[in-house]
């Protein structure tokens, strides 16, 4: 551009000399024309004039388009500078790339220097160890003055290089040998660790699909062990024979009482040397040996089926004096069911029950054994098929320290007194409830079953009492309930339309367990002496009526999930 400015400043110079050399000579020709003519001044001043503004004219114009031009430059020097911006920003967006790959190929090349160091390393190290092996291979050279030169010690010097050379090449080779068959080991290792996984997936899968099989069996399982219960008859009695005092089992025959084990050919029977009649009762059979632990475990099933949500009831029944009490409460160190049921439940199904309640019923009147502050006697209210006691005590039990005191509590409070035919005497129907709560870890249901205990007070024969006062109400009191339990039973057992629960207190409080849907095992207790016999006779009797009493099927208490804390587990 400086040199085009140049081009037209010069151009307009040489312009504006020619112009004013012309009108410079013009003018002195002019000028030597008047001077010589004197004549023609005027025109002399206008051409004067006139050549001044062509000078003018033409220096204004000469101006003029240099300006013009310039302007031209001037823009074309902007479009260049322009595209020499573009070309300096191009330039500058290619460096930033190239920096870019600079630094990334000067990472390579760090890399690649230290892929060189550790080759190096490595190369020391192989270095070093063909030199340890020359070494080893090689016994230490002793400093030995050199010999004078001898070719055959020289021949057997290259030789004995030439061996170890040979041998440091064998080295090499089992030294490859032995990684290539580490390597091999290595693979085999990992593809046995590879198949010890899958072997492992599919185990666990097995265990998977053996737990879901276990679940199914589980509930197979409980539904035939319901059904298996219901064919052998949601009634079931139990015949216990009273140890006698001074008698052992050899001698049970002089006492005229022999109860056999169960079986097709050889029922059960009980044989009285005057009356030989059989009666029949439910196995297993309760000899005069069987121990309270055996009389649990043959109810335990019964017990059981409560956690399963049904409502179960343990009756015992027999005449005074003839062991229900301590078939049920049991001595301190040989508890009976009562106590047992409840700690079977607490330990090893870990069910959670409502807290237990216990009442006496006596001369017809309801007590509550539990309370501290003992009040007027309690009413039963009956609400449809279910029965309730309002201001029942009910205690929380949580060990069994606290089951067996409760029960010592109830027991303390019942009403016992001295007969002739035994010296503590229960005078009224003890009834222990308890609620219990279970789920089922397969379907996740949670079930409630109510587990009744009842040791009824003792059937008496006046005459053989000779009871009287108080006593005799009492006996009155207790022969009467006990005849309406009777008459329930033979209703229930003839179908009748009517069942009358309603005629004492006792059977009206056990309706919901004897009225069709729940589980009940009669305990028949009976006395093993001579004189005892016709009571013996008239409860086997009691039993077996109510052995041929068919309850409809149970029906299970389901309630939904969760909605009580720390179910129990079955
Ligand atoms: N199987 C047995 N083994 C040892 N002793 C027994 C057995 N059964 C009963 N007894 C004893 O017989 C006596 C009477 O038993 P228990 O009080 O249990 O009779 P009961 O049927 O409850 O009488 P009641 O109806 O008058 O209350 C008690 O001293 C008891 O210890």
């Amino acid at each position: 551009p400086s040199e085009s400015v140049t081009i037209i400043s010069c151009e307009f110079v040489v312009i504006l000399c020619v112009c004013v050399c012309v009108c410079v000579s013009f003018k002195l020709v002019i000028q030597h024309t008047c001077v010589f003519n004197h004549r023609n001044i005027s025109l002399h001043r206008s051409f004067t004039f006139f050549t001044f503004f062509a000078v003018f004219w033409v220096t204004t114009e000469c101006a003029h388009r240099a300006l013009l031009e310039r302007d031209l430059v001037i823009a074309d020097l902007r479009d260049k500078l322009q595209k020499k911006h573009k070309e300096v920003d191009t330039l500058l967006q290619r460096n930033s790339y190239l920096l870019g790959e600079v630094s990334s190929s000067t990472d390579a090349i760090h890399s690649l220097n230290r892929h060189l160091a550790e080759l190096e390393a490595d190369h020391q190290e192989a270095q070093e160890k063909i030199r340890s092996l020359r070494a080893s291979t090689v016994p230490p050279t002793k400093v030995v003055p050199k010999p004078a030169l001898d070719s055959s010690r020289l021949r057997q010097v290259s030789g004995l290089i030439r061996r170890l050379n040979v041998s440091n090449k064998q080295l090499q080779s089992t030294a490859r040998h032995a990684l290539e068959d580490m390597k091999k080991q290595l693979e085999q290792l990992k593809l046995s660790v590879e198949k010890s996984g899958r072997v492992q997936q599919e185990q666990t899968a097995e265990l998977e699909e053996l737990r879901s099989l276990y679940r199914k069996e589980a509930v197979q399982r409980k539904s035939l062990y319901n059904k298996l219960q219901e064919l052998q008859g949601n009634i079931r009695v139990f015949c216990r024979c009273r140890k006698s005092s001074g008698s052992n089992l050899s001698n049970i025959r002089h006492r005229n009482v022999i109860i056999t084990p169960y079986s097709k050919k050889n029922p059960v029977f009980v044989l009285l040397s005057h009356l030989r009649s059989n009666w029949d009762v439910d196995e297993p059979v309760q000899s005069l040996c069987v121990s309270q632990e055996e009389v649990f475990t043959g109810t335990l099933p019964v017990i059981t089926s409560c956690v399963d949500g049904y409502n179960v009831c343990i009756l015992a029944y027999g005449q005074t004096g003839s062991g229900k009490t301590y078939t049920m409460m049991g001595p301190k160190d040989d508890p009976g069911v009562n106590i047992r049921s409840q700690q079977n439940f607490k330990v090893y199904s870990e069910a959670d029950w409502e807290p237990v309640s216990m009442l006496e019923i006596y001369n017809e009147t309801l007590n509550d054994l539990l309370t501290k502050s003992p009040g007027a006697p309690l009413e039963i209210r009956v609400q449809g098929k279910s029965m309730s006691v309002p201001g029942l005590t009910r205690v929380q039990v949580q060990t069994e320290a606290d089951i067996v005191g409760t029960m010592e509590t109830g027991e303390r409070n019942r009403r016992t007194a001295s007969t002739k035919m035994n010296i503590q005497s229960s005078r009224s129907h003890l009834l222990v409830a308890l609620e219990v709560d279970g789920v089922d870890k397969v379907s996740g249901l949670t079930t409630r079953g109510t587990l009744t205990l009842c040791d009824l007070a003792g059937s008496e024969r006046l005459s053989r009492t000779e009871a009287e006062g108080q006593r005799l109400v009492e006996a009155a009191a207790i022969n009467k309930s006990l005849t309406a339990l009777a008459q329930v039973f033979a209703a229930l057992k003839c179908n009748a339309l009517h069942i009358p629960y309603r005629n004492s207190k006792l059977t009206l409080l056990l309706q919901p367990c004897l009225s069709g849907d729940a589980k009940c095992c009669v305990f028949v207790n009976v006395s093993p002496e001579q004189k005892d016999v016709m009571e013996t006779v008239s409860t086997l009797q009691f039993g077996s009526s109510v052995r041929q009493v068919s309850l409809s099927r149970a029906a299970q208490n389901l309630q939904p999930s969760t909605s009580r804390s720390n179910k129990a587990s079955k």
